[in-house]
């Protein structure tokens, strides 16, 4: 794993205490993983599922591990925030994503990287640029050029920058202050 830089993780919440929810998170990850980076938060309107609650998304790099490894950071993570799935898409008090892993390609089902819709994703494409301005997608190109492509598609309107903070030591914005 030497040759990749870092591991790119997408977070999510529209249930419950999506600050608390989403800071926790970052801990946890910093803990097994260790969280170099954390994205501004986006308050992002619902893409695809049920009706349901406005997001908040955010962007972390962490060390590089093997894929399974990861796999088993991010459910343990979700685990802790007693995420419940019913519906596909559908409201969670957390979800962590794996989006990608410098240009390692895994296409075990149960862990697929770099992640298939993040491409798609403007809450996942737009905070990775926060955090890596240079980002590749392998497959899809720069994250900067996405991210453009999108804007030109107008596909960034759902997306509001946030002045909160996601680790203990930023200044505290509007998500008020951190744990
Ligand atoms: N890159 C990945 N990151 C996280 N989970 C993945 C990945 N690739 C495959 N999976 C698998 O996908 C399964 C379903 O994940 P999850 O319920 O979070 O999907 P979702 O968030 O509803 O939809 P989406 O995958 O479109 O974000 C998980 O059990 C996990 O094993
Ligand atoms: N805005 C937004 N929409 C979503 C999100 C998300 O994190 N943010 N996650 C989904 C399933 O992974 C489905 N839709």
């Amino acid at each position: 794993m030497t040759e990749v830089a870092h591991a790119v993780l997408a977070l999510g919440s529209n249930l419950g205490d999506r600050w608390a929810l989403l800071r926790a998170a970052v801990r946890q990850l910093d803990e097994v993983l260790g969280v170099t980076a954390c994205s501004a938060v986006y308050e992002t309107d619902p893409v695809g599922g049920p009706e349901q609650d406005d997001y908040l998304n955010a962007v972390v790099l962490t060390a590089p591990a093997p894929p399974r490894e990861l796999l088993a950071a991010v459910r343990a993570v979700e685990e802790r925030a007693r995420r419940t799935r019913t519906v596909r898409w559908g409201p969670r008090t957390l979800d962590v994503d794996v989006i990608a892993l410098g240009a390692v390609r895994s296409d075990d089902p149960e862990i697929i990287i770099p992640h298939p819709r993040a491409h798609l994703r403007a809450f996942v494409c737009v905070p990775w640029l926060d955090v890596d301005p240079e980002a590749i997608l392998p497959g899809h190109g720069r994250v900067a050029d996405l991210v453009a492509r999108m804007a030109g598609a107008g596909e960034l309107v759902g997306l509001r920058r946030t002045s909160g903070r996601l680790r203990g030591t930023d200044p505290a914005g509007e998500g008020g202050a951190s744990a």
